[in-house]
This record gives C-alpha cells, structure tokens and sequence, in this order.
C-alpha cells in the first residue's frame, strides 16, 4: 500500500514523536506536524475534541488530525480531565498529588482522543484510547506533562518510568491510535476523500 501522509494539528513536541513512533510500527501513514494554536473549548472531552479538529481543518484548508489528553481523577468523577494541562501548569507533580489527600482512592484513567476530520465543514470523527491507573508521588523523568505520577494498573513503573516501547504499548495514546489506524488503513482513500 502506498505511504499516505497526514498532518496532525499540535503543539506538543511529546505528542508527536509518540505519535510518529507508534504509527511508523508497520503502518503506511506518515504524520506532518503544524504548530497552530487552536481555542479549546469548555465541555466534555468529546466536544474539546471535535471542536479543536473541526477548527483546525478550517484552519488548515484540508484534512487533519487533533488530539485532545485528558487525566480523569476517580475520586472527582473524572475532573480534572481535559483541564489537566491547567492543572498540571499551576500544581505540578506535588500539588497533583495533594489534591487527592483525604479523599478515598487515587485511581485515575489516561484518556486519549483523537479526532480525523476530511476537510473544512466536514464533522470530525472522534478515536478513544483509555488506560487505568493510578496517581503516584513523582517518580522517573520529569519530561513529559504528568507522566511521573501516573502508574498503570498492574505495573510497579509509572509511565516516565517506562521505555518508549513500553509506554506506547499500552498508553491511553496508542490504544487511541490503533482505532484510527484501523480506520484510515480501512479507507480505500481516507486522505482524499
Ligand atoms: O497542541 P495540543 O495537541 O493541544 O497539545 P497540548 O500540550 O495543549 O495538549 P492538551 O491540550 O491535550 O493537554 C493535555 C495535557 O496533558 C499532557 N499530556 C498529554 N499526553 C500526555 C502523556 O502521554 N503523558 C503525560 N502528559 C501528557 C500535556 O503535556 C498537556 O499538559
Ligand atoms: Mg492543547
């Protein structure tokens, strides 16, 4: 199958090599990146998403993907999901943790949603990938967002603590990427349609 190339709207270096990481093991689909600063709006992670990518097509003039993260803490019924990045600026890894004192449980899901829109006016089509786990004091590199204090369930490693062939094995982000892999690599031709 020959090589189809996509642009993914973000700002976030992370993202992306993760992205191209996960999407170049066996899979025709070469990611191009535009830095834009897209408005995200208040809402559940799903209308974040859709509003985030349908702008960007708009932006762009032709098809793209998004990608919204979210950081869902049980004891808040899954705040402060998609306004972690605020959170995580403001409180970091320390204060994160301290939200969580006194309250019954730690438990916490990663969750990834990445949203493939064809073109200008075109409704964005949304891939969920969830993990679960749960909100630990820092530990490992401090280099991408809160991956420090966040553990998967059934590992003794945080995500920082992981390789990058471990983490994108089981992240929020590659469980998302695999539904839309299967999606373009289902399309006769998704890029032009
Ligand atoms: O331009 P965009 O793609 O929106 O990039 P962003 O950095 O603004 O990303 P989000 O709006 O989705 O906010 C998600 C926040 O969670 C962080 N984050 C995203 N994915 C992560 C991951 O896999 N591990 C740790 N932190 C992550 C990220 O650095 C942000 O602070
Ligand atoms: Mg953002």
């Amino acid at each position: 199958m020959a090589s189809e190339r996509l642009t993914f709207v973000t700002g976030n270096a992370n993202k992306l090599k993760e992205t191209k990481y996960i999407l170049s093991q066996g899979t025709p689909i070469e990611v191009d990146s535009q830095d834009l600063d897209i408005p995200e709006l208040q809402g559940t992670t799903q209308e974040v998403a859709q509003a985030k990518c349908r702008r960007a097509a708009e932006l762009l003039g032709g098809p793209c993907i998004t990608e919204d993260t979210a950081l869902c803490f049980k004891a808040f019924d899954g705040l402060p999901g998609p306004y972690i990045k605020h959170f995580m600026k403001n409180l970091g890894h320390e204060g994160l943790n301290n939200l969580l004192v006194g309250f019954p449980t730690t438990e916490a899901w990663a969750l990834c949603t990445f949203a493939y829109c064809s073109g200008p006016g075109a409704e964005p089509i949304l891939f969920e990938g969830r993990t679960d786990g749960s909100i630990v004091p820092a530990r490992g590199p401090p280099t991408f967002g809160w991956d420090a204090i966040f553990q998967p369930e059934g590992y003794n490693k945080t995500y920082a603590e992981m390789t990058k062939e471990e983490k994108n094995i089981i992240s929020h982000r590659y469980r998302a990427l695999v539904k839309l892999r299967a999606y373009l690599t289902g399309l006769e031709d998704p890029l032009n349609a």
